[in-house]
Protein backbone atom coordinates (compact mmCIF):
# COMPACT_ATOMS: atom_id res chain seq x y z
CA UNK A 1 0.00 0.00 0.00
CA UNK A 2 1.70 3.38 -1.10
CA UNK A 3 2.24 5.46 2.20
CA UNK A 4 -0.23 8.35 0.75
CA UNK A 5 -3.00 6.17 -0.29
CA UNK A 6 -6.40 7.43 0.14
CA UNK A 7 -8.34 4.85 1.71
CA UNK A 8 -11.63 3.71 -0.31
CA UNK A 9 -15.40 4.57 0.38
CA UNK A 10 -17.63 1.57 0.34
CA UNK A 11 -21.52 2.71 1.04
CA UNK A 12 -23.83 -0.14 2.12
CA UNK A 13 -27.60 0.89 1.00
CA UNK A 14 -30.65 -1.04 0.73
CA UNK A 15 -34.42 -1.04 2.46
CA UNK A 16 -35.13 -1.89 5.83
CA UNK A 17 -34.81 -5.98 6.58
CA UNK A 18 -32.61 -6.24 3.14
CA UNK A 19 -29.86 -8.17 4.91
CA UNK A 20 -27.73 -4.61 5.37
CA UNK A 21 -26.33 -5.16 9.02
CA UNK A 22 -26.32 -9.15 8.64
CA UNK A 23 -23.90 -9.21 5.47
CA UNK A 24 -21.51 -6.36 6.69
CA UNK A 25 -21.03 -8.07 9.58
CA UNK A 26 -20.45 -11.23 7.28
CA UNK A 27 -17.98 -9.31 5.41
CA UNK A 28 -16.20 -7.73 8.12
CA UNK A 29 -15.24 -11.57 9.57
CA UNK A 30 -14.13 -12.35 6.06
CA UNK A 31 -12.06 -9.55 4.88
CA UNK A 32 -9.31 -7.41 6.83
CA UNK A 33 -8.25 -3.86 7.52
CA UNK A 34 -11.91 -2.57 6.95
CA UNK A 35 -13.09 0.26 8.89
CA UNK A 36 -17.01 1.37 9.90
CA UNK A 37 -18.20 4.45 10.58
CA UNK A 38 -20.68 4.57 13.56
CA UNK A 39 -23.87 6.82 12.50
CA UNK A 40 -25.54 9.12 14.82
CA UNK A 41 -29.64 8.54 14.99
CA UNK A 42 -32.33 9.88 17.19
CA UNK A 43 -34.41 6.41 16.96
CA UNK A 44 -34.39 4.56 20.56
CA UNK A 45 -31.66 1.46 20.76
CA UNK A 46 -33.07 -2.19 19.84
CA UNK A 47 -32.58 -5.22 22.22
CA UNK A 48 -28.72 -5.90 22.30
CA UNK A 49 -28.12 -2.79 20.35
CA UNK A 50 -24.91 -0.94 21.94
CA UNK A 51 -24.44 2.78 22.06
CA UNK A 52 -20.90 3.56 20.16
CA UNK A 53 -21.06 0.54 18.66
CA UNK A 54 -24.20 -0.56 16.59
CA UNK A 55 -25.13 3.76 16.55
CA UNK A 56 -24.52 6.51 18.64
CA UNK A 57 -27.65 7.19 19.96
CA UNK A 58 -28.61 10.83 20.74
CA UNK A 59 -31.34 13.51 21.77
CA UNK A 60 -32.72 15.28 18.61
CA UNK A 61 -31.53 18.49 20.23
CA UNK A 62 -27.99 16.85 20.17
CA UNK A 63 -28.91 16.08 16.42
CA UNK A 64 -29.75 19.73 15.58
CA UNK A 65 -26.87 20.76 16.62
CA UNK A 66 -24.53 18.32 15.02
CA UNK A 67 -26.79 19.91 11.78
CA UNK A 68 -25.80 23.09 13.15
CA UNK A 69 -22.11 22.38 13.38
CA UNK A 70 -21.97 21.38 10.22
CA UNK A 71 -20.26 17.98 11.26
CA UNK A 72 -22.28 15.52 8.99
CA UNK A 73 -20.68 14.31 6.47
CA UNK A 74 -24.53 13.37 5.32
CA UNK A 75 -27.71 12.94 7.08
CA UNK A 76 -31.24 12.53 6.45
CA UNK A 77 -34.88 11.75 8.07
CA UNK A 78 -35.47 7.92 7.95
CA UNK A 79 -38.48 5.54 8.99
CA UNK A 80 -39.31 9.43 11.03
CA UNK A 81 -36.08 8.89 12.56
CA UNK A 82 -32.61 11.37 11.65
CA UNK A 83 -29.39 9.39 11.45
CA UNK A 84 -25.83 10.91 10.32
CA UNK A 85 -22.83 10.26 9.41
CA UNK A 86 -20.01 12.38 11.09
CA UNK A 87 -16.92 13.67 8.35
CA UNK A 88 -14.58 13.29 11.12
CA UNK A 89 -15.02 9.61 11.60
CA UNK A 90 -14.30 9.30 7.52
CA UNK A 91 -11.81 11.86 7.11
CA UNK A 92 -9.65 10.05 9.69
CA UNK A 93 -9.74 6.54 8.22
CA UNK A 94 -9.88 7.42 4.58
CA UNK A 95 -6.81 9.64 5.34
CA UNK A 96 -5.12 6.71 7.13
CA UNK A 97 -5.11 4.94 4.13
CA UNK A 98 -8.21 2.39 5.28
CA UNK A 99 -10.80 1.25 3.98
CA UNK A 100 -14.38 2.27 5.16
CA UNK A 101 -18.08 1.03 5.28
CA UNK A 102 -20.92 3.61 5.65
CA UNK A 103 -24.50 1.18 6.35
CA UNK A 104 -26.88 4.66 5.24
CA UNK A 105 -30.01 4.77 3.14
CA UNK A 106 -30.74 6.11 -0.27
CA UNK A 107 -30.92 9.44 0.61
CA UNK A 108 -27.42 9.23 2.39
CA UNK A 109 -25.50 7.18 -0.40
CA UNK A 110 -26.61 9.64 -3.00
CA UNK A 111 -25.79 12.69 -1.03
CA UNK A 112 -21.93 11.26 -0.23
CA UNK A 113 -21.84 10.25 -3.75
CA UNK A 114 -22.40 13.78 -5.01
CA UNK A 115 -19.75 14.35 -2.81
CA UNK A 116 -17.17 12.13 -2.97
CA UNK A 117 -17.51 10.58 -6.82
CA UNK A 118 -14.96 7.98 -5.57
CA UNK A 119 -16.89 6.52 -3.26
CA UNK A 120 -18.33 2.43 -4.25
CA UNK A 121 -21.78 2.18 -4.12
CA UNK A 122 -23.76 -0.93 -3.05
CA UNK A 123 -27.17 -1.98 -2.61
CA UNK A 124 -28.82 -5.29 -0.80
CA UNK A 125 -32.57 -6.06 -2.38
CA UNK A 126 -34.32 -8.73 -0.87
CA UNK A 127 -35.40 -11.99 -3.36
CA UNK A 128 -39.57 -10.01 -3.06
CA UNK A 129 -41.15 -7.94 -1.19
CA UNK A 130 -43.18 -10.96 0.41
CA UNK A 131 -39.82 -12.27 1.50
CA UNK A 132 -38.56 -8.90 2.72
CA UNK A 133 -42.12 -8.52 5.25
CA UNK A 134 -41.42 -11.83 6.66
CA UNK A 135 -37.61 -11.09 7.37
CA UNK A 136 -38.89 -8.10 9.48
CA UNK A 137 -41.12 -9.92 10.83
CA UNK A 138 -38.72 -12.82 11.82
CA UNK A 139 -36.82 -9.94 13.44
CA UNK A 140 -39.12 -8.43 15.82
CA UNK A 141 -37.64 -5.20 15.71
CA UNK A 142 -40.48 -2.92 14.73
CA UNK A 143 -44.30 -2.84 16.21
CA UNK A 144 -46.83 -2.90 13.17
CA UNK A 145 -47.09 0.49 11.98
CA UNK A 146 -43.56 1.15 12.25
CA UNK A 147 -42.66 -2.15 10.19
CA UNK A 148 -45.77 -1.58 7.70
CA UNK A 149 -43.90 2.19 7.38
CA UNK A 150 -40.28 0.65 6.61
CA UNK A 151 -42.54 -1.97 4.12
CA UNK A 152 -43.68 1.50 2.47
CA UNK A 153 -40.63 3.22 2.22
CA UNK A 154 -38.92 -0.15 0.79
CA UNK A 155 -41.04 -0.15 -2.20
CA UNK A 156 -39.77 3.58 -2.96
CA UNK A 157 -35.89 2.53 -2.55
CA UNK A 158 -35.81 -0.21 -4.44
CA UNK A 159 -36.46 2.34 -7.39
CA UNK A 160 -33.00 3.67 -7.09
CA UNK A 161 -31.45 0.23 -7.54
CA UNK A 162 -29.89 0.89 -10.74
CA UNK A 163 -28.01 4.36 -9.45
CA UNK A 164 -25.75 2.12 -7.29
CA UNK A 165 -21.99 0.65 -8.57
CA UNK A 166 -23.26 -2.93 -7.75
CA UNK A 167 -26.74 -4.01 -6.55
CA UNK A 168 -26.90 -8.20 -4.73
CA UNK A 169 -29.75 -9.88 -4.04
CA UNK A 170 -29.84 -11.74 -0.66
CA UNK A 171 -31.76 -14.97 -1.15
CA UNK A 172 -28.90 -17.18 -0.06
CA UNK A 173 -26.93 -15.52 2.42
CA UNK A 174 -24.01 -17.24 1.93
CA UNK A 175 -23.91 -16.82 -1.87
CA UNK A 176 -24.64 -12.76 -1.27
CA UNK A 177 -21.48 -12.24 1.50
CA UNK A 178 -19.53 -14.34 -1.69
CA UNK A 179 -20.65 -11.88 -4.01
CA UNK A 180 -20.07 -8.38 -1.97
CA UNK A 181 -16.42 -10.11 -0.47
CA UNK A 182 -15.38 -10.44 -4.42
CA UNK A 183 -16.49 -7.18 -5.47
CA UNK A 184 -15.27 -5.42 -2.34
CA UNK A 185 -11.78 -7.21 -2.87
CA UNK A 186 -11.78 -6.53 -6.58
CA UNK A 187 -12.58 -2.80 -6.08
CA UNK A 188 -9.57 -2.07 -3.24
CA UNK A 189 -6.94 -4.09 -5.59
CA UNK A 190 -8.22 -1.83 -8.65
CA UNK A 191 -6.99 1.15 -7.13
N1 LIG B 1 -28.58 8.62 5.69
C1 LIG B 1 -28.22 7.79 6.67
N2 LIG B 1 -28.92 6.64 6.83
C2 LIG B 1 -28.50 5.82 7.82
C3 LIG B 1 -27.40 6.08 8.66
N3 LIG B 1 -27.27 5.04 9.55
C4 LIG B 1 -28.25 4.15 9.25
N4 LIG B 1 -28.98 4.63 8.21
C5 LIG B 1 -30.11 3.99 7.52
O1 LIG B 1 -31.30 4.20 8.22
C6 LIG B 1 -32.19 3.14 7.90
C7 LIG B 1 -32.77 2.59 9.17
O2 LIG B 1 -31.74 1.97 9.90
P1 LIG B 1 -32.16 1.10 11.16
O3 LIG B 1 -33.09 1.92 12.01
O4 LIG B 1 -30.91 0.56 11.79
O5 LIG B 1 -33.07 0.01 10.54
P2 LIG B 1 -32.84 -1.23 9.57
O6 LIG B 1 -32.50 -0.74 8.19
O7 LIG B 1 -34.21 -1.85 9.66
O8 LIG B 1 -31.77 -2.09 10.16
C8 LIG B 1 -31.39 2.09 7.12
O9 LIG B 1 -31.63 2.27 5.73
C9 LIG B 1 -29.96 2.48 7.43
O10 LIG B 1 -29.06 2.12 6.38
C10 LIG B 1 -26.70 7.32 8.45
O11 LIG B 1 -25.72 7.65 9.13
N5 LIG B 1 -27.15 8.13 7.45
N1 LIG C 1 -30.35 -14.30 3.21
C1 LIG C 1 -31.15 -14.31 4.30
N2 LIG C 1 -32.01 -15.34 4.49
C2 LIG C 1 -32.81 -15.35 5.58
N3 LIG C 1 -32.83 -14.41 6.55
C3 LIG C 1 -31.98 -13.36 6.39
C4 LIG C 1 -31.10 -13.26 5.29
N4 LIG C 1 -30.37 -12.09 5.43
C5 LIG C 1 -30.80 -11.51 6.57
N5 LIG C 1 -31.75 -12.27 7.17
C6 LIG C 1 -32.50 -11.95 8.40
O1 LIG C 1 -33.41 -10.94 8.03
C7 LIG C 1 -33.53 -9.95 9.06
C8 LIG C 1 -33.10 -8.58 8.53
O2 LIG C 1 -31.69 -8.59 8.32
P1 LIG C 1 -30.85 -7.30 8.74
O3 LIG C 1 -29.42 -7.62 8.50
O4 LIG C 1 -31.27 -6.82 10.09
O5 LIG C 1 -31.36 -6.25 7.63
P2 LIG C 1 -31.07 -4.67 7.53
O6 LIG C 1 -29.81 -4.42 8.31
O7 LIG C 1 -30.93 -4.44 6.05
O8 LIG C 1 -32.29 -3.99 8.11
C9 LIG C 1 -32.64 -10.44 10.21
O9 LIG C 1 -33.46 -11.14 11.14
C10 LIG C 1 -31.66 -11.38 9.52
O10 LIG C 1 -31.22 -12.40 10.40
Amino acid sequence: MTKNRKGTLFVLSGPSGAGKGTIRARVFEALDGLSYSVSCTTRAPRDGERDGVDYRFVTPEDFAAHIAAGDFLEWADVHRHRYGTLKSDVEKVLNEGKDMFLEIDVQGALQVKKKMPEAVTLFVVPPSIEVLEKRLRGRHTEGEAELRLRLRNAVEEMKQRDRYDFVVVNDSLDEAVDRVCRFVEQRRQAL
